[in-house]
């Protein structure tokens, strides 16, 4: 059986990751997760994210490293693996193209969203490695 490649996105502003909610017309309605979608052919990750980031929230983003992937075996036997990547905003303001709305979530909030069960041990992997990613942020805008 085939895995389908997805990636997303957790886009740091200051020290808040943004989170978006699932729209009525997306599957897993209502449900949160990180921005993000499935790798085309021919696409690296990295660039996956930057076009889904444009078309979904209408923002620039650059992507900066990569945290652990999970799989996740959804019914009907689809079994998708979520490709995590730190982000940073860096220009455009946010248009909710696609999701119902979005958040910009501090690391003690991040459990009180109803996630989308790929997402829950990227979740906690985040909430376990926030003060290290957030020193690595500090360090890249400080630096660049
Ligand atoms: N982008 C994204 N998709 C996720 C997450 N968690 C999760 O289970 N998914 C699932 O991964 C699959 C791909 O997501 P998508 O629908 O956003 O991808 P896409 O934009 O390329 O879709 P399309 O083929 O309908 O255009 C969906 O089945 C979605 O429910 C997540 O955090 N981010």
């Amino acid at each position: 059986m085939g895995v389908v490649l997805v990636t997303c996105a957790l886009i740091f502003l200051n020290d808040k990751v943004l989170c978006a909610q699932r729209s009525s017309t997306m599957n897993l309605p209502g449900l949160w997760e990180f921005p993000g979608g499935k790798i085309e052919k021919g696409e690296s990750p990295e660039e996956c994210l930057v076009r889904e980031i444009k078309e979904e929230l209408a923002i620039t983003i650059k992507v900066l490293g990569a945290l652990k992937p999970n799989d996740h075996a959804y019914s009907k036997g689809i079994v998708i693996r979520l490709l995590p990547y730190v982000c940073i905003w860096q220009c455009g303001e946010v248009k909710l193209l696609e999701h119902q709305q979005i958040k910009w979530v501090e690391k003690g909030n991040l459990n009180s969203l109803n996630w989308a069960p790929a997402d829950i041990p990227i979740v906690n992997d985040l909430s376990e490695n926030w003060n290290i990613i957030q020193k690595q942020l500090v360090d890249y805008t400080t630096e660049s």
